[in-house]
C-alpha cells in the first residue's frame, strides 16, 4: 500500500494534510492511473503532464470556477496528453478500435453524468458533463452518446487521430503475450481523474479512460459509475483506477467514502477500501481522495500511480512510493 504524503513516506497510514482547517481551502488533486513500473524515459512526461493537469484545475478555482469546472478542466488536460489512457492515446480494444468511458459528479447536489464505449470524441469528460446538465439522464452509451455529442455540437474526431504508436505497439504486445487481465496484474495504466474542492465548500470528480488493453469490443469498466468516482458534500470527492472488474465488485469509490461516513480519517478510508479489494479479489489499484474539510490522500496498492495535489497554492506530485515532489506551480 503506497501513500502520497508532503514530507515522509513509509507503509505506515498517516493523514496527508492536517485534519480540520478553518477556512474552506482550495484543494484539486489529480491521478494518471494506477499503473506496472513507468519507463524512465516515460517518467519526466508523466510528471509534467500530471503537474499541468492539478495547476491548470487549481487556476479554475482561483479564477472562481466551480469544483465541477476543476475536474473537468484538469482531466480534459490529460485527454489531451497522449502519455495517458484517455481521449488521445486511449488503449485499444481487441479490434484495435477505442471506446473511452468517462464520468463527472457535482457533490452539490448529486448531480452526474457519463459516457460509455464512445468513440471518435476527443473529449469524453465534456461529453459526461453534457449528459449531467442536458438531459434528464445520468448515463448515456454508445451510438446514442454519439449522437447526443452531434446534436451538442461536438466535433467528430476520427479515430486515427486518437490512437498513437505507443497504443499500437501496447496492442501487437498484449496480444502476443495473450494478455489475460489479471485483476493482480495492472499493466492498464493510464486512466485519469481529478477531484476538487472550491471555495463554496463544493465537491466534484471526474474519472476518463480508454478501458484496458485488449479488451472485449463493448466491455464497460468502472470509470463511468459510482464505483470509479463518486461525490458528495457531505462527505469527500473520490476517483478511482486500476483493475475495473475488481473496482466494479466492490464498488471502491463509494466504499472509500462509507468509511469516512463512519469517521476514519481519508488515509484510513482509503486504506480500508484498497485493502478489502486486494485481499477480497487479489485486485489492485488507486484512488485519490478529498474530504468535505479539504484533507487528501493519493494513495495505491498499484506498483506506481502518478498523482499531483494542488492546496493553499503549493503543489506535491509523485509516481513512486518515496517519491514525493514540492514545487513551485508550472506555468501553464
Ligand atoms: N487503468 C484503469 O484504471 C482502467 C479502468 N479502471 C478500467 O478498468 O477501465
Amino acid at each position: 500500500m503506497a501513500t502520497a504524503r508532503p514530507s515522509s513516506c513509509g507503509r505506515d497510514s498517516v493523514p496527508a494534510t492536517p485534519r480540520a482547517s478553518i477556512d474552506v481551502s482550495l484543494v484539486v488533486v489529480v491521478h494518471g492511473g494506477g499503473a506496472s513500473n513507468i519507463s524512465p524515459g516515460r517518467k519526466e512526461l508523466v510528471s509534467e503532464g500530471i503537474a499541468k493537469a492539478a495547476t491548470e484545475g487549481y487556476n479554475i478555482l482561483k479564477a472562481g470556477g466551480s469544483a465541477v469546472d476543476a475536474v473537468e478542466g484538469a482531466v480534459t488536460m490529460l485527454e489531451n496528453d497522449p502519455e495517458f489512457n484517455a481521449g488521445y492515446g486511449s488503449v485499444l480494444n481487441a479490434d484495435g478500435d477505442i471506446e473511452m468511458d468517462a464520468s463527472i459528479m457535482d457533490g452539490k447536489d448529486l448531480s452526474a453524468g457519463a459516457v460509455s464505449a464512445v468513440r471518435c470524441i476527443a473529449n469524453p469528460v465534456k461529453l459526461a458533463r453534457l449528459v449531467m446538465e442536458k438531459t434528464p439522464h445520468c448515463f448515456l452509451t454508445g451510438r446514442g452518446a454519439e449522437k447526443f455529442a452531434a446534436d451538442m455540437g461536438i466535433p467528430q474526431t476520427p479515430a486515427e487521430k486518437l490512437i498513437t504508436e505507443r497504443t499500437k505497439k501496447h496492442l501487437e504486445k498484449e496480444k502476443l503475450e495473450k494478455g489475460a487481465q489479471k485483476a493482480d496484474c495492472p499493466k492498464n495504466s493510464g486512466t485519469v481523474g481529478a477531484v476538487a474542492l472550491d471555495c463554496k465548500g463544493n465537491l466534484a470528480y471526474a474519472t476518463s479512460t480508454g478501458g484496458i488493453v485488449n479488451k472485449m469490443v463493448g466491455r464497460v469498466g468502472d470509470s463511468p459509475s459510482g464505483a470509479g468516482g463518486y461525490a458528495d458534500n457531505n462527505l469527500g470527492a473520490v476517483s478511482t483506477t486500476g483493475h475495473g472488474e475488481s473496482i466494479l465488485k466492490v464498488n471502491l469509490a463509494r466504499l472509500a467514502l462509507f468509511h469516512v461516513e463512519q469517521g476514519k480519517t481519508v488515509d484510513e478510508a482509503a486504506t480500508l477500501a484498497l485493502d478489502y479489494m486486494k485481499s477480497k479479489l487479489k485486485g489492485l489499484g488507486g484512488l485519490i481522495l478529498i474530504n468535505k474539510t479539504g484533507d487528501w490522500v493519493a494513495k495505491w496498492t498499484s506498483a506506481s500511480m502518478p498523482w499531483a495535489a494542488v492546496k493553499n497554492g503549493k503543489l506535491q506530485a509523485g509516481i513512486d512510493l518515496c517519491e514525493t515532489k514540492t514545487r513551485n506551480l508550472p506555468t501553464c
